[in-house]
């Protein structure tokens, strides 16, 4: 049987699928022409991450498909229950990517608090009396010891995120609409653990209670962070989506950001992807990073071989 991985798969995918007996393509299909693709060579199973839609066109088209796997978490690419109804395998690696989400949050963080993205964007070529009025401009350094985390969505990688806080000696508040309470397990390099128990709280409560914030929630109808929530925010509050385009008001965020009122924002995911607003590619504030969560080779290699056991198991 024939696996095409339209959006790339990890070696270690392509190897586990081959010994399970199958085929696996890798040839980058344009959207528009990835349901001839799938009927002229007989492909079983699609495989996608992001960029690649699987919608009700291709699932009427191809009525050959036994799988569509979403390497990754966030499933709003794909058609999940229309195909369900039509009795094709919908899977995805929720558990994969967390901690390489968590780190890329970390990343966002300490590059706002020190400026980094700003002083990378300016330092002089030549050692000039620019030097200068740079180690100025960033002389307002914030350690993030001490201060407050406030996450929205304590699944998976809200909690490996809240781990990476707590080991930076941040408190951690949550707020979670499914989610009462979750046993955090912080885990030493020695074997060594500390649990703590983070009950969750309002949004409201987070909002207006956290230094930081960061956003762990999937794609949404509507907005969770407009003008009207940025209002209840500490002044000076950073703000950090690696989650889903769509979750900030990106409008509202540039102005939060303008006024002062947020100091900075790390912004993996957009409204507009893969073309993000220029008012936010051009912000000084604003630390850019192109939807690179789950782009290690540690978390495509966890996703290549569960997604090549999941599909071994449901079609061997
Ligand atoms: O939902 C996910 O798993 C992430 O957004 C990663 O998306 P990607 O596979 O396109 O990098």
């Amino acid at each position: 049987m024939k696996v095409l991985a339209n959006d790339g798969i990890s070696k270690s995918g392509i190897l586990a699928l081959e010994k399970g007996g199958f085929e696996v393509i890798t040839t980058k299909v344009a959207q528009e022409q990835v349901a001839n693709y799938i009927n002229e060579n007989n492909v079983s199973v699609i495989l996608v991450r992001s960029a690649t839609k699987v919608r009700k066109d291709i699932i009427d088209a191809c009525p050959g498909i036994k799988i569509i796997g979403r390497g990754g978490v966030g499933m709003d690419n794909i058609d999940v229950e229309y195909a369900k109804s039509k009795g094709i395998h919908v899977i995805n690696t929720p558990a994969s990517s967390s901690e390489s989400v968590a780190e890329l949050v970390f990343g966002h963080l300490l590059t706002g608090v020190r400026f980094l993205h700003d002083s990378n964007r300016n330092m002089p070529l030549e050692g000039d009396t620019k030097f200068n009025e740079l180690k100025k401009a960033y002389a307002n350094g914030v350690e993030l010891r001490g201060k407050t985390l406030g996450i929205v969505g304590i699944g998976r990688i809200g909690q490996a995120t809240a781990k990476m806080a707590l080991g930076l000696g941040m408190k951690v508040i949550a707020a979670d609409s499914f989610i009462p309470q979750v046993d955090v397990k912080v885990e030493f390099f020695d074997g060594q653990a500390i649990t703590t128990t983070i009950k969750t709280q309002s949004l409201e409560s987070v909002f207006a209670e956290s230094d930081f914030i960061t956003l762990h929630v999937p794609a949404q109808n509507g907005y969770i962070v407009t003008e009207k929530e940025f209002a209840t925010m500490k002044n000076g509050v950073g703000i950090v989506n690696c989650a889903r385009g769509g979750v900030i008001n990106e409008v509202d965020l540039v102005k939060a950001l303008d006024s002062g009122k947020v100091a900075f924002a790390g912004l993996d995911v957009f409204e507009n992807e893969p073309t993000p607003a220029t008012q936010l590619l051009m912000h000084p504030k604003i630390s850019l990073t192109p939807h690179i969560g789950a782009a290690t080779g540690e978390a495509q290699d966890r996703i290549g071989t569960e997604l090549a056991s999941q599909i071994i198991s449901l079609l061997s």
